[in-house]
């Protein structure tokens, strides 16, 4: 809010900075300057400028004036954040016990946006003026400018098909001169009625009641929960389109960058452009064009990661969540936000409707859908009419392969079969690299990170031993460093470069593939390679996780997990939920389109109720046995949970402080308090931790209880950090 004092015949205003203070700065308004709440400005601060923005909070008029300083900048050619953003940033602040001002700035994330965009110089013919001296590259130069236009130099050069000195000579010659050509046009507007699919029924039914929470006043939430390869996408697609009917722009989240190139395909088929992405990924010149056109309207959808959701869109009116049970739209570092559940937040704050897809559904959403607070559209068959895969385990403990080797018998089998009719194979592991653990057979020395409490993973390709942790990496010594013994070092365990080994061993005529984010050639690689994969380029393909999600490769038919179990020992309240979505999402890429899949899964404890579920494909049964376990036991979403993790270079006093922490814990009947423990990750990065976990009733303000508590709880020094993980999605 702004201060008008008649006195001080200044204008001072509360500014939100992007540091990790808890509340607003005040500053003078420049004089005649105006600037309202959600104006984005720049500001001394300290040694530095930094941008921020114009808060609703009264700015301290106690201040004498003469210590204050002037907002240095205002974007005036920028729309002010509006209310509905700001509420949400504060919302966020509150909710994650963060500073809202690092929660806006995940807003303010495009410094450049801020900058109209530059024009850029081009070339274009002055009228009537020839050439002296006329020669085949510059008459295709000519000819080319035939229709009057302006040209940038690069694109007319390769345009015309000559080098860009070409060009130059006919500047130099008065024939063209340069211009400056406006910044690029507004993208084109999605078209409502480009091409329809015809849904089947169940599509049209979603479709119908998905259309009619445009009309709900308060906003709406709602759940696709449909079985792989049910045609989730193109529902959700004739909800976008509702929104852009109702002149709204309209939001998608999806949790892997890897997944948008289908995905943008996919909208281009069905809306005849290219929705605007938004990801770490994108270009800058993308990133500013993008945030700069959903503030003004031009881009009517985006398709992001989780930070999208703090785009500053000028009427959003859809947010989807898809694949909404994946741990990736947790983030964990800075503010530690779910970007699901904030997503479900700005709905209910601006009154639009959001929507859920998953084939498997996180617990949480799945409870809320069937007390009723979320709207639920069930999809239970394929679109394409393909049956779902036949799965089946492999007992590693009766029918696993010989010693060094990783793939069973039956699977082996299996793969050639596959191979045989020309079909794809998918091998799933979820272990980037050549080898979890590296020892020497010798002394039986490990190779473990310096700086945090995890194996070096052996990465063959790259030679080297990797933390996943941290990215420590060194080279694969020649001898052990600690018997220095020669030839010693064993791989134990696989991953998936070393599947990929078995595999070229094994079908040394089969195109191989494998997908792990860690590959040289990055995202970029990544994309093509899902695309050869598409298009039935690759006969066998291993991958990591990210080859599990969303996708649609219509030549898969048989699925193998190399390690069903690798999930399941964690000591992790959804240990079991992870691992079901997991394999459930991997194995039903299989057979999509002309059915005939087939999903095995080698582990070693068949009789785990998470394998079971997944054999018997009873869902229901797994989904209510999970709800009831974690009824009992007062978990989310039946109870609350935060943790605290204490962290510091020194592991006597990291503990000591924790200790002390617990001990200061007011006393509330309705909190358990556990801990503090050693973390399961005791050090990262060389910090050491400690993890605290608060439980209490679903209606407790576990917020508030926090807050009072580290409010009066000892304060953290040397190098103390000390983290509030409301939710938390990991127990490490
Ligand atoms: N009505 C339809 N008629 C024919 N094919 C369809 C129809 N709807 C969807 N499909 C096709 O079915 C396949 C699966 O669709 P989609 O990827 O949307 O499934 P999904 O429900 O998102 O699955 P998953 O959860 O496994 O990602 C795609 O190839 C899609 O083009
Ligand atoms: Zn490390």
């Amino acid at each position: 809010m702004l201060f008008d004092d008649p006195d001080i015949k200044e204008t001072i205003a509360s500014v939100l900075v992007p540091v990790a203070v808890p509340g607003a700065y005040t500053y003078k308004v420049p004089p005649g300057q105006s600037v309202v709440p959600g104006t984005i400005v720049k500001v001394p601060l300290g040694s530095r400028e930094v941008i921020g923005a114009v808060w609703d909070i009264e700015p301290d008029a106690a201040i004498n004036p003469n210590k204050l300083k002037y907002i240095s900048r205002v974007y005036d050619t920028t729309p002010p954040l509006d209310k509905d953003l700001r509420r949400f940033v504060d919302w966020v602040a509150n909710w994650t016990l963060g500073a809202p001002g690092m929660v806006l700035r995940m807003v303010l994330r495009s410094e450049e946006a801020l900058e109209p965009e530059a024009p850029v110089p081009g070339v274009r013919r002055i009228e009537g003026a020839e050439p002296e001296r006329s020669t085949a590259a510059r008459s295709r130069v000519l000819a080319t400018m035939e229709d009057g236009f302006a040209w940038t130099r690069s694109g007319l050069a390769h345009a015309a098909g000559v080098s860009a000195s070409v060009i130059d000579g006919l500047l130099h010659h008065n024939v063209l001169e340069a211009v400056l050509l406006p910044a690029a046009p507004p993208p084109p507007k999605p078209q409502l009625d480009y091409a329809r699919k015809t849904l089947t029924p169940a599509q049209e039914a979603a479709v119908a009641g998905l259309v009619k929470c445009f009309d709900t006043a308060t906003g709406s939430v709602s759940l696709i929960d449909g079985v792989t390869g049910s045609g989730k996408t193109e529902v959700y697609f004739e909800a976008i389109a509702e929104a852009l009917r109702r002149d709204r722009q309209a939001l998608v989240l999806l949790p892997e960058i890897s997944l948008t190139e289908q995905f943008l395909r996919r909208f281009e088929q069905r809306f005849g452009v290219y929705p605007a992405e938004w990801h770490s990924e994108i270009t800058v010149k993308n990133r500013t064009r993008v945030w700069r056109g959903v503030a003004s309207g031009d881009v009517r959808v985006v398709i992001g990661a989780r930070s999208a959701l703090f785009l500053p869109f000028r009427e959003l009116g859809l947010i989807i969540v898809d694949e909404e049970h994946d741990a990736a739209f947790k983030q964990d570092d800075r503010v530690p936000y779910s970007a699901r559940d904030m997503a479900v937040v700005r709905g209910h704050l601006s009154k639009f409707p959001v929507v859920l897809a998953s084939a498997t559904p996180s617990v949480e959403s799945r409870v809320n859908a069937d007390l009723g607070r979320y709207e639920l559209f069930e999809l239970p068959e394929r679109a394409s009419g393909a049956d779902l895969p036949e799965l089946d385990a492999i007992d590693m403990r009766v029918e696993g392969p010989e010693r060094g080797r990783w793939l069973a018998p039956r699977l082996v089998h299996a793969l050639k079969d596959t191979f045989a009719a020309g079909g794809q194979s998918l091998l799933f592991l979820n272990r980037r690299g050549y080898a979890p653990l590296t020892l020497c057979r010798t002394c039986g020395h490990r190779f473990q990170c310096a700086h945090c409490s995890a194996w070096l993973v052996e990465h063959r390709f790259q030679k080297k031993l990797v933390c996943h942790h941290c990215g420590h990496f060194e080279k694969v010594p020649d001898k052990c460093p600690s018997c220095q013994g020669v030839d010693t070092l064993v791989a134990c365990g696989p991953g998936v470069e070393r599947i990929a080994e078995e595999v070229s061993d094994l079908f040394p005529q089969a195109r191989t593939l494998v997908l792990s984010s860690d590959l040289p050639g990055g995202p970029e690689r990544l994309k093509r390679e899902m695309k050869i994969v598409e298009e039935g380029g690759a006969d066998i393909v291993i991958g990591t996780q990210l080859v599990a999600k969303g996708h649609n490769f219509p030549k898969l038919k048989l699925v193998g997990v190399i390690d069903a179990d690798l999930g399941l020992a964690h000591g992790d309240p959804r240990a079991a939920e992870k691992t079901f979505q997991l394999l459930a999402q991997v194995t039903g890429r299989a057979g999509r389109v002309h059915g005939g899949g087939i999903g095995l899964l080698q582990t070693y404890c068949a009789e785990h109720p998470v394998i079971r579920a997944l054999l018997s494909g009873d869902k229901a049964a797994f989904y209510k046995a999970e709800i009831d376990a974690r009824r009992s036991a007062g978990l989310p979403p039946f109870g609350r949970l935060a943790a605290v993790i204490v962290s510091g270079p020194d592991k006597t006093f990291a503990e000591g402080y924790a200790r002390a922490l617990a001990r200061a814990a007011p006393a509330d009947q309705a909190v358990t308090l556990l801990g503090p423990a050693e973390a399961a990750l005791a050090m990262v990065r060389g910090r050491y931790r400690f993890r605290l976990l608060a439980m209490a009733p679903r209606q407790f303000d576990l917020q508030s209880y926090l807050r009072h508590w580290l409010a009066c709880g000892p304060k953290p020094s040397r190098g103390l950090r000390v983290q509030v993980d409301i939710d938390p999605q990991h127990f490490l």
